[in-house]
């Protein structure tokens, strides 16, 4: 099983969305940035360092969102999502193909990697803002 976290990042009433590029398993698919857990390394040690690798900000994660999983060819992935915030920095685009800030009621618009579709499915639903002061 392979444990990755993503970074549903949170500013204005709405969230930030990456798109995978070309060279980047599951291509051109929409995803929540964030990648894959190193060895002893905690959640959320994970997903701050692959926010700055990926995004070159500084992010807070405000709480765990949800957890879900998802059989690809390549292995079984379980995906881990988290509120948060930038903190410090400014965006910086170093491996994703494209990045947009979008309410949630756009998610729909965007053909999202399949492991996403359940955490796009819940932000519909549940929404966020009202467990956030933003
Ligand atoms: N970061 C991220 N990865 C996701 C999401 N949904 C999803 O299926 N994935 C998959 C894509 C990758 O197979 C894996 C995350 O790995 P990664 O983003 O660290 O990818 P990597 O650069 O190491 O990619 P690769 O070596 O697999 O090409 O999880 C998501 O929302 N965010």
């Amino acid at each position: 099983m392979i444990t990755v976290t993503a970074a549903i990042i949170v500013s204005n009433r709405k969230v930030l969305i990456t798109k995978r590029s070309e060279n980047m398993s599951i291509p051109n698919l929409w995803e929540f940035p964030g990648g894959k857990l190193k060895e002893n390394e905690s959640l959320e040690d994970c997903v701050v360092r692959e926010i700055n690798e990926e995004l070159r900000v500084r992010i807070k994660v405000l709480r765990h969102f949800t957890t879900n999983h998802h059989r690809y060819d390549f292995g079984y992935i379980k995906l881990i999502s988290f509120i948060t915030k930038i903190e410090s920095g400014f965006i910086e685009l170093k491996e994703h193909a494209d990045i947009k800030w979008v309410g949630v009621d756009d998610l729909s618009n965007y053909k999202f990697a399949p492991a996403d579709i359940p955490v796009v499915r819940k932000l519909e639903e549940e929404g966020i803002w009202a467990s956030i002061q933003d």
